[in-house]
């Protein structure tokens, strides 16, 4: 299959929701769950500390540093099984990253909250190309609070082995999250790639 777009205004979003063949998918989730230097990180909220609701992890080119609360981040090196994965997913987006951050959801409490994808590091046009292993889990799309257009959001499923391109206007006009569910789920593990520039 091959990514094909949604039907989004003033967004570029694709999608081919069997990127990867499953015997693949699934060899590749097995190994990044047991070989990835999974950190459980600490976010703000409120003005509170509080851990994040999932798991994270950071690999990269040693240049692909970014600047976070005042802290400036080195990735790991690129894994093989990751710089693989990078390769493929490189030539089915037309499009170079230099890093790739790694989210594990554990149940269904994991989450991530409603964000664009717009540091600064990412440039004014950011190409972030997610890759999604494990259990399927909802991914919302909404119009940007203000500067969105007026269109209702958008609920996708992504399943384990999916490809998800956000380029172009997205992350000005959009925002994206990983809602929690009461069902019962299974880990998902999600990667997304993405090109930082100028140091
Ligand atoms: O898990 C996902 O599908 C989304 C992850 C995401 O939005 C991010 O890492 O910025
Ligand atoms: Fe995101």
């Amino acid at each position: 299959m091959a990514l094909q777009p949604l039907p989004l205004p003033q967004a570029d979003v694709r999608l081919d929701p069997a990127f990867l063949p499953p015997a693949a998918a699934a060899a590749l989730l097995q190994e990044l769950t047991a070989t990835v230097g999974w950190r459980h990180e600490p976010i703000k909220l409120f003005g509170k500390e509080v851990l994040q609701p999932r798991l994270t992890a950071w690999y990269g080119d040693a240049g692909a540093a970014y600047r976070y609360s005042g802290l400036t981040m080195q990735p790991e090196p690129w894994t093989p099984a990751l710089q693989q994965l990078r390769r493929r997913v490189e030539t089915a987006c037309a499009a170079a990253f230099n890093s790739v951050l790694l989210n594990l959801y554990r149940h269904g409490q994991d989450s991530m909250g409603w964000h664009a994808d717009d540091e600064p590091e990412l440039g004014p046009a950011p190409v972030i190309a997610s890759v999604s292993l494990g259990a399927p889990r909802r991914f919302r799309l909404r119009p940007r609070p203000g500067t969105g257009p007026a269109h209702p959001p958008l609920t996708l499923e992504l399943p384990g082995g999916s490809l998800l391109l956000m380029q172009g206007p997205t992350q000005h006009y959009w925002q994206h999250a990983v809602p929690k569910t009461a069902q019962p789920v299974g880990p998902r593990l999600n990667l997304t790639f993405r090109r930082i520039i100028g140091q």
